[in-house]
């Protein structure tokens, strides 16, 4: 192996109770919420389709001007206990919010800049008030930091000369003190994900991504932090010149999933996705006709292919500016939350099977009960099922239903699950208790070739 100071600090998945909390988690939301609301995608009389909270970036605007939109931030029906009642009947466990994203305006009243939530006619610290909404409700707050900040002189996307390197310097100690004011203003706070460190400066700065991860750590106990801050020595990111996983788990699934068969390698180390109703927009943008919208079920399905190859989902919402959510995101959320209160044990600590997937949809396993999500049901009205050697089902329930399911062994660690007899006309839960097979005599024959 390369020897590395800014490497890996860990071999393996950590085994702490924090995150195994963390992992037990798997359903959480991610808000996107900052000045790039107030536009929502419109810039002088321009509509345009990139992801709304870029729209500065698109349309070319200096800071100066975008930061004007503080004038505007006053959303008169934000209400945090409303967020936290929403997140909690939708079923998420965790809530992550964006503190500061690329524009550098801060939802919190930090001290270090003027972008802040004080200087807005709204005035009030809309960080402190989800934190506690959200804490109440017993759903954990996880915060998105972005460290590029498009606001402020000192950032730099490469360090080409001793101006760029004091100048960065400079950035990096201001990214310090907020990241200490977050952790210390909202102590309950139980992950930061970073954003915004795929550039150069970044990848020629590792050991500050290793000090920070260190820094928030000794802050913030049983704190978890993300892969995409992390750079080695050598620039490498998320995965060190070792090939070991930086940070305490994998960030790279956004609008994306491994694939089932394919990217089996994920179920070695713990990892999170994230993902975008719209085709592509994280904050509020006024004209969702612009891309496919995926519906409640399109959803579901991905957050149970997460979870059925361990790791966790996390569903973005990008409030209005007035506050409030948009109507699609209030259905969404009472959808998947209607799914959840009734299937939700499928989810919640589960992880991978280690079964190989069938067609009919995903597996997911907690201790010996295995899972069988179905989305595909089969025109043959059985459910194939093929156990690992060695493990027998010894029986299989209908979740939400407490139903027997008939089992029919039909070759050597291969069954013929039946379907409801009455169709559910939803993605159903069949459970499956398992043992080990005690060693008896095989009544199979494999053919002679
Ligand atoms: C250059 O490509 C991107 C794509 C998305 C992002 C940000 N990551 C997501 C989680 C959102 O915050 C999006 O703005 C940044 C750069």
């Amino acid at each position: 192996e390369i020897p590395l100071k800014y490497g890996a600090d860990r071999l393996g998945k950590r085994s702490d109770a924090a995150m195994q909390k963390f992992r037990d988690n798997r359903l959480g939301a991610f808000i996107h919420w900052g000045l790039y609301a107030i536009p929502g995608g419109e810039w002088n009389g321009k509509v345009y389709n990139g992801a709304a909270e870029w729209l500065k970036s698109w349309a070319k605007v200096p800071s100066d001007e975008w930061m004007k939109l503080m004038d505007q931030w006053n959303p008169q029906n934000f209400d945090a206990r409303a967020w936290a009642k929403m997140a909690r009947q939708m079923g998420v466990k965790y809530v992550k919010i964006t503190t500061k994203h690329h524009e550098g305006f801060c939802l919190w009243p930090s001290k270090y800049t003027k972008y802040t939530v004080t200087n807005t006619p709204y005035k009030r610290d809309i960080l402190g008030e989800l934190v506690k909404a959200y804490n109440d409700e017993g759903i954990d707050v996880h915060f998105y930091f972005s460290v590029m900040d498009w606001s402020h002189p000192d950032y730099r996307y490469d360090i080409k000369s001793k101006e760029d390197e004091e100048a960065f310097s400079r950035f990096l100690e201001f990214t310090d003190n907020q990241l200490k004011e977050l952790a210390t203003r909202y102590p309950t706070v139980k992950d930061f994900w970073f954003d915004g460190t795929w550039d150069a400066s970044i990848k020629k700065n590792g050991w500050w991504t290793a000090h920070v991860e260190k820094m928030l750590k000794d802050l913030v106990p049983g704190v978890t932090i993300n892969s995409r801050l992390r750079a080695d020595d050598y620039g490498k990111r998320h995965f060190d010149s070792n090939g070991h996983l930086m940070g305490d788990y994998e960030s790279g699934y956004e609008r994306r999933l491994p694939d089932p068969v394919k990217d089996l390698k994920v179920t070695r180390w713990d990892w999170e996705a994230c993902m975008t109703v719209p085709e592509n927009q994280w904050g509020y943008h006024k004209d969702w006709t612009l891309s496919y919208v995926k519906t409640p079920l399109e959803v579901l399905e991905r957050i149970v292919h997460a979870v059925s190859m361990g790791g966790n989902m996390v569903v973005n919402f990008g409030p209005q500016p007035d506050g409030d959510f948009r109507p699609e995101e209030k259905q969404l959320a009472e959808s998947i939350g209607r799914w959840m209160k009734k299937y939700g044990e499928c989810i919640y600590g589960c992880d991978y099977s280690g079964w190989e997937k069938q067609a009919w949809g995903y597996y997911t396993r907690k201790g010996k009960d295995v899972y069988m999500v179905v989305f595909n049901p089969p025109y043959s009205k059985h459910l194939v099922v093929k156990t690992p050697v060695g493990t027998e089902i010894v029986k299989a329930v209908t979740v939400n239903g407490g139903k027997d399911v008939k089992i029919t062994e039909t070759a050597r660690n291969e069954y013929n699950v039946d379907m409801p007899d009455k169709d559910p006309g939803e993605p159903f839960v069949i459970k499956l208790e398992t043992k080990e097979k005690t060693s008896e005599t095989d009544k199979y024959r494999d053919a002679l070739t």
